[in-house]
């Protein structure tokens, strides 16, 4: 009886969503969307306690779980990753990540190569996204507060202590925030002061673009390739922070080419330079 019930309604429904989402680009789209972040939720929850029992508390060797966890995701959104230049992560000690973000799912791009010991800078806001704050509180990513630049300013200062005193990466997004139009923001310059308060190399990294499988304008989130770079390291010693505005336009112009290189698009800005941070 019970089943018979149940059928009688579980199966419209089914029926029903499946036909909705046929119809609706939008909603197939958002559904897609919201399964992405439902699963970083549950692998999320599923992967804190096994990083917990493994490795105690908050600490850069979770990443390490977390990493290999994350990298069987590309394989549900059919995503691939082409990767060169991952040579170039094989510095020796501390080194500063740079690399463009477009979207959420840049995650699963950071995971494919992220190296050993290295942690992201994220926005506060995170931490509260539930079991995805906990795992990233436990694989020690940075949380800085972006509404209050000296409190993120002095968090940085901060990382350059600990990535010395513990011989970690630190993986920035330099443009602040996700940016999927096609082209890349203007940098903003903590990376680059953290990168010569420390003397370490910056390291860039660039994704081509995102937009010919993943437009939230276009509704558009199907497989897809993305072409992935390392670029040689830039090193710092011997620059002082009168060096930071040069080696943040350097790091800016030569990802810029690269990602339109790698996106097989022109120059967007009609042959004009492009627009540096001021
Ligand atoms: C198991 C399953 C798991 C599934 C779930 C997955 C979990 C995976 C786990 C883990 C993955 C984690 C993934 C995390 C991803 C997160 C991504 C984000 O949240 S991106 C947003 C936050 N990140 C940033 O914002 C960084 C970049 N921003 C900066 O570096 C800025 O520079 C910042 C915030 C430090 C300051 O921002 P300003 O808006 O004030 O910008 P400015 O123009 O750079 O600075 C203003 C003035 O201050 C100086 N300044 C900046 N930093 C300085 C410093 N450190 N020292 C001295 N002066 C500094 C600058 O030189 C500038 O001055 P002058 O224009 O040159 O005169
Ligand atoms: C309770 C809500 C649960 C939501 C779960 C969402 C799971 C998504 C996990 C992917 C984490 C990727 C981090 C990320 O890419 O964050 C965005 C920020 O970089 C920039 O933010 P913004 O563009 O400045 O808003």
């Amino acid at each position: 009886m019970e089943s018979g019930g149940l059928l009688l309604w579980a199966l419209p429904s089914a029926l029903l969503l499946a036909l909705l989402l046929q119809l609706s680009p939008r909603l197939r789209f958002r559904a897609k969307v919201l399964s992405y972040c439902a699963l970083c939720l549950m692998a999320s929850a599923l992967t804190a306690p096994a990083c917990l029992l493994w490795n105690g508390g908050r600490t850069v060797e979770n990443m390490r779980i977390i990493k290999n966890v994350v990298r069987s995701f590309k394989y549900l959104y059919g995503l691939r990753f082409d990767v060169k230049g991952l040579e170039h992560f094989q510095v020796e000690g501390p080194c500063v990540i740079v690399s463009n973000h477009q979207s959420v799912l840049d995650m699963m791009g950071l995971m494919e190569i992220l190296p050993d010991r290295c942690v992201q800078i994220g926005k506060r806001e995170l931490l509260y996204f539930g079991s995805v704050g906990l795992i990233m509180y436990l694989g020690g990513v940075i949380f800085i507060n972006r509404k209050s630049t000296s409190n993120a300013k002095s968090v940085m200062s901060g990382v350059g202590q600990a990535m010395t005193t513990d011989n970690v990466k630190v993986w920035i997004y330099p443009e602040g925030t996700r940016n999927g139009n096609g082209d890349l923001l203007p940098f903003k310059k903590g990376a680059f002061h953290l990168a010569i308060q420390t003397q370490v190399p910056v390291i860039p990294v660039v994704y081509s673009s995102f937009t010919t499988f993943y437009n939230p304008e276009k509704n558009l989130f199907t497989s897809g390739r993305i072409r992935v770079e390392v670029l040689p390291p830039i090193h710092t010693s011997g620059m002082t922070a009168t060096d930071v505005t040069e080696l943040c336009d350097t790091c800016y112009t030569t990802m810029r080419e690269t990602f339109f290189r790698l996106s097989g698009t022109a120059r967007r800005v009609n042959g004009s330079t492009p627009h540096l941070a001021q």
